[in-house]
């Protein structure tokens, strides 16, 4: 909804990559004065049709909405952000379930890598809805010892020190100094701030100091880290939901279908 330029790029990124590997998808772009009644009724409608597998509310809505009425209204099954309370109570309970993007490119970027995760003290830095608390439930299920910092907590730099695994989410550009972190210690940098450059364009950077790499043992870049992951796992969070929606209930598939969806 609206013009913001991030989202923007954001939703043209996404769209330009499931046409990539065979996923058709269908941009809604609302204008920013759009009621919420309107775009519930757009939920509705693509909730209900078939031939609809996943949908999802591109984030930040303007602030005249309320967010969780409209995470809510999207239903489970196409919950392909992993934002619906109902996949928040599987994430939670340790049970199977469409996962937030960014978390789960998370945990598929340490997957891809060999890094441990298991009985590793990982701390993260930041409590959002997006991030900071599924990245928690996520890294739990995997058997790591998680502390959730934030932006409340005092010396956080001798929390950060105690980490084996640091993943910093707290959108405050190089707010983490290598003084912060343990030498050998892994650290995922999620924070994507857009600072002043002499091109007037902006750059991207993220919230992990680049000292940081000389201390590190492995340390993800910003562009080209973890922002790519999130769309990576939004195209499998879509064949996961139609997947499980096909063996639900049956739907008669056009050959075109057939060939991108089902293996
Ligand atoms: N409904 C949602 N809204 C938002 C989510 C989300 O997961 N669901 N996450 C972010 C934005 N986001 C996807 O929506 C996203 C962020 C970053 C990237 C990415 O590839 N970043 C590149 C840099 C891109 C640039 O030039 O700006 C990178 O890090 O290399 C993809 C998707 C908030 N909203």
């Amino acid at each position: 909804m609206g013009d913001d330029p991030a989202s923007v790029a954001y939703v043209r990124g996404k769209a330009r990559k499931a046409a990539e590997v065979g996923l058709r998808s269908t941009v809604h772009a609302l204008p920013e004065a759009t009621p919420q009644a309107e775009l519930l009724a757009l939920i509705a409608q693509l909730n209900a049709d078939p031939a609809v597998h996943g949908v999802l509310v591109q984030l930040p809505l303007p602030v005249h909405l309320d967010p969780q009425p409209v995470l809510d209204a999207v239903l489970p099954a196409k919950d392909v952000d992993g934002l619906h309370p109902v996949s928040t109570g599987h994430l939670w309970a340790g049970q199977p379930g469409l996962r937030p993007c960014t978390p789960a490119g998370v945990m598929a970027l340490l997957a891809f890598y060999g890094l441990p995760v298991a009985g590793q003290r990982a701390v993260i830095v930041g409590r959002s809805a997006l991030v900071g608390r599924p990245l928690a439930a996520l890294l739990l299920n995997a058997n790591a010892t998680v502390t959730l910092a934030h932006s409340r907590t005092p010396d956080l730099g001798a929390v950060t020190r105690e980490a084996d695994l640091l993943i910093v989410a707290a959108g405050r550009a190089h707010l983490i100094t290598p003084d912060m972190v343990r030498p050998g210690a892994t650290v995922i940098d999620v924070g994507i701030n857009r600072v002043p450059d002499e091109t007037g364009q902006g750059r991207l950077t993220g919230d992990v100091h680049p000292g940081v790499a000389g201390v590190a043992g492995a340390l993800t870049p910003v562009p080209g880290g973890v922002g790519p992951m999130t769309v990576a796992q939004l195209l499998m969070n879509t064949v996961l939901a139609a997947e499980a929606q096909q063996a639900q209930s049956p739907q008669p598939q056009t050959p075109e279908v057939s060939g991108g969806l089902l293996r």
